[in-house]
């Protein structure tokens, strides 16, 4: 075929494709109009909920194995993102809270989730954003929870301790590429900016390359890209991503110590998703020190119902010196069986419990 034949028979597909880009569009505002008559017959007030993850798990899985290719794998998902978000905003106005300013990783985690066509608003502190979910200022917040290299995201943690009606929805994993950006080369470097959790991602290489100089900690990276395009001598370890956003150079790109560093964050929301088959949940509780063994205790209710632990943290509950309350998350479903006999179960031994939220299992 030559080339006029060829972007001829382009445009001809283009067509087709816009007009079945539309047939879905419409279905996706029939579902809308069905989840809002559903609600209605069951005398529940509100706004359906826009964000299904468990449902968009099934749509990705279900176009990657439509794929004969060429189109990559991970070109038919990020396409069918765009095409969701889409669909979201067609459905409602919908906007995600992230902790910013534009360009950090969080904000990278969100778009990779939620698309182009939804509304971003950034906030300064993780625990404004988990606040603005809960008061429903945006209708998702997203929330880094645990780095694989530097560990659990104690700002999250405690958040959560104040606002335990924020519902988790989904969760999202994100590569982590941590870079040296400034103005100036390596070696007229005064000070660093940047998060602690970034800090502590790429302490090696700033001992080795950089061990005089002063490391200042923010409430962000972007923040620090901000503070390092507009002071002399300064830089950020932040993500290259900020180099075009405040017109800093990439002075060494990848700082990271570990080479699979990855962030796991959480959409919150009003409530969670319904069973997935394949769900997660978190539990936020405190127990009784006073008896012996009650955080022994209340962990082996799991072991009696076959049920996987997959992470347990702890942080001071600030009501009391040397008192402290766990967060365990579990393999399953709020709403499954084993999970709500242990449940019920497990209330014995705790002075308090929440759920924070089921949601699906996600690998990307
Ligand atoms: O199935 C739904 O609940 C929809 O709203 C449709 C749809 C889609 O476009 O496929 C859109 C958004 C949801 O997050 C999941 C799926």
């Amino acid at each position: 075929m030559d080339l006029d034949a060829a972007r001829g028979r382009i445009s001809k597909v283009d067509r087709q494709v816009v007009e079945l880009l539309n047939e879905r569009a419409r279905l996706s505002l029939n579902v809308g109009a069905a989840k809002r008559q559903s609600l209605k017959e069951q005398g529940v007030s509100g706004k359906p909920e826009v964000y299904v993850p468990g449902q968009e798990k099934q749509v990705f899985e279900r176009v990657r194995g439509f794929n004969q290719g060429p189109l990559s794998g991970e070109s038919i998902s990020a396409i069918y993102r765009e095409i969701m978000s889409a669909s979201i905003s067609l459905q409602s106005e919908v906007s995600v809270g992230y902790l910013g300013p534009p360009g950090t990783f969080s904000h990278q985690a969100a778009m990779k989730r939620f698309g182009e066509s939804l509304a971003y608003v950034p906030y300064t502190r993780i625990e404004d954003v988990i606040a603005a979910a809960a008061k429903e200022e945006v209708t998702y917040g997203l929330v880094p929870i645990e780095n694989s290299t530097f560990g659990v995201v104690v700002q999250t943690l405690d958040a959560f301790v104040c606002q335990p009606l924020v519902k988790i929805r989904a969760e999202v994993h994100l590569p982590v590429t941590q870079s040296l950006l400034s103005r100036y080369q390596l070696s007229a470097i005064r000070k660093v900016y940047s998060h602690p959790q970034a800090f502590g991602q790429s302490h090696a290489w700033l001992d080795a390359h950089l061990p005089n100089v002063t490391r200042v900690e923010v409430s962000s990276t972007a923040k620090a890209a901000e503070l390092a395009a507009s002071e002399t001598y300064a830089a950020a370890i932040c993500s290259e991503v900020c180099a075009s956003l405040y017109q800093l150079d990439v002075v060494a790109s990848n700082v990271t110590t570990s080479s699979d560093n990855t962030t796991r964050f959480f959409v919150l929301g009003q409530s969670s998703d319904k069973q997935s088959g394949d769900d997660k949940t978190l539990l936020m509780f405190t127990v009784d020190h006073r008896e012996p063994g009650a955080l022994c205790s209340a962990l082996n209710v799991f072991a009696k119902f076959k049920i996987n632990q997959t992470a347990i943290n702890s942080r001071p509950s600030r009501q009391r010196p040397w008192h402290y309350m766990f967060f365990v998350e579990i393999i399953g479903h709020e709403l499954d069986d084993n999970v709500s006999s242990a449940l019920d179960e497990i209330k014995k031994y705790c002075l308090d419990l929440v759920v924070l939220g089921s949601y699906p299992r996600q690998f990307y």
